[in-house]
């Protein structure tokens, strides 16, 4: 039986994250900035305050507007960020696909990034060579194995990417917006392959738009709007909050106003 209260895997305590904004490209623009005695940049806050568990095992949806700092939070989860303030802990080896591709390198051919892939995400290279062939055959990459990826299409780019990810046997799997790339039969695979995961007991964050999948696919959701967690609870709850900020920003879009819902105002986000 599993318990009520499972172990964290992850735990965010009260993490900010800044960016700078620059205004200015070039020299000439930052001169003809600083004469007309502009700001040349703007710190903006894409998370402010965030704090969330995470039990082993669960399956987090992080849903909001464009914007609202979920990409932010996963490359925070995943190490590849450092929050400005407060602290993030991860229990166990994580994988994600956050960045689709990031991890791939264009010159080399998909047989080559299988290996130096997963040997970024973690795996020896005996377990790569025992795993290559499931790899192979998940990505559905066939015979372009080895040609270099920059001729890979993006959905073959995105396959190769997910199967090398999905192979590597996380704790902590993170899923960003991968699922909307790929075509519809290689994302149910993608869908069936994350219910056999989170079956393992691995923990899983996923972040997408497609609110219907998410409810099917997710324990547990978190509605982000301007950086913050605004809603943690149910998934269908979690969605419904996010369809209201989608009607709200459709309704000031219309209005012609600039202020809506969960959508980035800049440095004027700060204070409130
Ligand atoms: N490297 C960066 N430099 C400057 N600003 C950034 C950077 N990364 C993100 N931001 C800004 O931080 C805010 C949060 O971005 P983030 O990508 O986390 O949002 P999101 O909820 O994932 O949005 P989307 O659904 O569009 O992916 C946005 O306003 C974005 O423009």
């Amino acid at each position: 039986m599993t318990s009520p209260h499972p172990a964290p895997a992850i735990v965010i305590d009260r993490v900010t994250k800044n960016f700078t904004l620059r205004h200015a490209r070039s020299i000439k623009e930052m001169s003809v900035r600083a004469l007309r005695g502009q700001r040349l940049s703007d710190r903006f806050r894409a998370l402010d305050e965030v704090s969330l568990t995470i039990g082993q095992g669960e399956t987090v949806a992080l849903m909001g507007l464009n914007g609202s700092g979920k990409s932010t939070l996963l490359k925070l989860i995943s190490g590849v960020m450092s929050p400005d303030a407060g602290s993030v802990l991860v229990r166990g080896r994580v994988a994600g696909l956050i960045d689709v591709g990031a991890g791939l390198h264009p010159e080399l051919t998909g047989r080559e990034n299988v290996f130096l892939n997963g040997a970024i995400l973690g795996m020896r290279k005996a377990e790569i060579a025992r795993k290559f062939d499931a790899i192979a055959d998940f990505s559905g990459v066939g015979r372009f194995l080895d040609d270099q990826v920059k001729f890979y299409s993006s959905g073959m780019f995105m396959r190769l990417a997910f199967s090398i990810a999905a192979h590597t046997e996380p704790d902590v799997f993170l899923i960003d917006e991968v699922l909307a790339v790929g075509d519809p039969p290689f994302r149910d695979k993608c869908l069936d392959r994350i219910r056999e995961l989170r079956g393992e007991g691995r923990t899983m964050v996923v972040v997408a738009h497609d609110i219907r999948m998410l409810v099917g696919l997710c324990d547990r959701g978190v509605t982000m709007r301007q950086g913050r967690v605004i809603f943690d609870g149910p998934t269908e709850e979690a969605g419904r909050l996010v369809r209201e900020d989608r009607a709200a920003r459709r309704a000031a879009a219309q209005a012609g106003t600039a202020a809506a819902p969960g959508v980035s105002g800049g440095i004027g986000d700060l204070g409130g």
